[in-house]
C-alpha cells in the first residue's frame, strides 16, 4: 500500500484532497498517520499489505509489538526493514490483576523506550507494563470532556494513558496504581511532561487509597464495575464515572447504584473489538 506520512493533527485538512484513497483506512502510529494514496499520485512510503490476522502490530516508541497470531519470518523481515526497530515482540496476552504482558521476543532487544502520542511523551518498557494504543480515541474523548480545575480520580492509572491527557486538559488528578513498575513509569511521565502540579500519585489498591470527593472518576479496567462500591463512596451530585468493561456492564452498574441509594443517567459505548464476539466498552455514569 502506497502512503504519505502526515502528522495526525493535519488529517482533517487533507482528507478531501484528490490524492487520498478513501477506499482504504489510514494506519495511525503515535502522532503519524500513514494515509493511502490513489494510483498516479506521489507517495513517500510503501507499507507491506496487511497479511496478518488479528490486530496487526503497534509501534511503541522504538519497539514493534504484534498482537493476535504469531507473525511469520517474512512479516518480521518486512517490518524490520520498514521501521528499523530496536526490538520486535509478540504479545500472547496479559497476566493477572496488574495486566503484566506475556511476550515473546522475536527480534533485537527491548528496554525502556519513549512513545509519543498526542503531544505527550510516555516512558515505558513494553515487556513490563501494558500500553494500549487501541484506546487512543477514548483518551481523546475523555480529555475533551475534562473542564479546567476538575478534581479527578484515575483509579487504574497504569503509566498514565488517561491520567496525562486528563491533566493536560486542565484537571487535577489523583492517580492510583497498584503495580510498582507502572508507578515508576507514571512518575517519570508526569515529570517528563511537566504535569507535577496537576497529578498526585498513590501506590496501592485503589479500594483502599481512594479518598475525598471527585468531579470525575476514571475506571479504566475491564473489571471496573466490581470496584464501584469503592468509587461510589466518593461521589456527589454531578460526578461523572467512566466505567470500562467487556460487553454490557450497565445492569451491574445499576445494581451498585441501587445499593448506595443513588440514581444516575448511563450512556454506554463500544471502544474496540477485543476478540470474536467480545468488545471493550465504557459506560459514562452521571450521578443525579
Ligand atoms: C493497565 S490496565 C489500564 C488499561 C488502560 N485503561 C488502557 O486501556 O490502556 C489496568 C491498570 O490497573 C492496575 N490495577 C489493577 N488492579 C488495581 C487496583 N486494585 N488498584 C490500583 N490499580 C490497579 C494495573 O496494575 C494496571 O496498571
Amino acid at each position: 500500500m502506497n502512503v504519505r506520512e502526515i502528522p495526525c493533527r493535519e488529517m482533517k485538512k487533507i482528507l478531501s484532497d484528490p490524492w487520498v484513497d478513501t477506499s482504504r483506512k489510514p494506519w495511525v502510529s503515535g502522532d503519524i498517520a500513514y494515509v493511502p494514496v490513489q494510483k498516479g499520485y506521489s507517495y513517500t512510503l510503501t507499507l507491506p499489505e496487511r497479511r496478518r490476522k488479528g490486530r496487526g502490530y503497534q509501534k511503541i516508541g522504538s519497539i514493534i509489538a504484534f498482537h493476535g497470531e504469531q507473525p511469520g519470518a517474512d512479516v518480521i523481515d518486512e517490518v524490520r526493514n520498514l521501521h528499523h526497530p530496536q526490538g520486535i515482540i509478540w504479545y500472547r496476552g496479559h497476566h493477572g490483576e496488574m495486566r503484566i504482558p506475556d511476550i515473546v521476543l522475536l527480534y533485537g532487544e527491548v528496554s525502556d523506550t519513549i512513545h509519543k502520542e498526542s503531544g505527550l511523551l510516555y516512558h515505558l518498557n513494553p515487556t513490563k507494563v501494558m500500553f494500549s494504543q487501541g484506546n487512543r480515541e477514548e483518551k481523546q474523548r475523555i480529555a475533551n470532556l475534562v473542564k479546567p480545575g476538575e478534581q479527578i480520580c484515575d483509579m487504574f492509572a497504569g503509566i498514565g494513558y488517561f491520567t496525562l491527557p486528563m491533566a493536560k486538559a486542565g484537571g487535577f488528578i489523583h492517580a492510583l496504581e497498584i503495580n510498582p513498575d507502572a508507578v515508576h513509569y507514571l512518575e517519570k511521565n508526569v515529570r517528563e511532561n511537566a504535569l507535577d502540579s496537576r497529578i498526585r500519585i498513590t501506590m496501592g489498591d485503589c479500594r483502599k487509597t481512594i479518598t475525598g470527593t471527585y468531579d470525575r472518576i476514571h475506571m479504566g479496567y475491564y473489571e471496573a464495575a466490581g470496584f464501584l462500591d469503592a468509587a461510589l463512596a466518593h461521589v456527589k451530585s454531578g460526578t461523572v464515572l467512566h466505567v470500562h468493561g467487556i460487553g454490557d456492564n450497565t445492569t451491574e452498574i445499576q445494581e451498585h447504584l441501587k445499593t448506595f441509594g443513588l440514581t444516575a443517567t448511563l450512556a454506554h459505548r463500544i471502544i474496540k473489538k477485543i476478540g470474536p464476539g467480545k468488545v471493550h466498552t465504557v459506560t459514562d455514569v452521571v450521578i443525579s
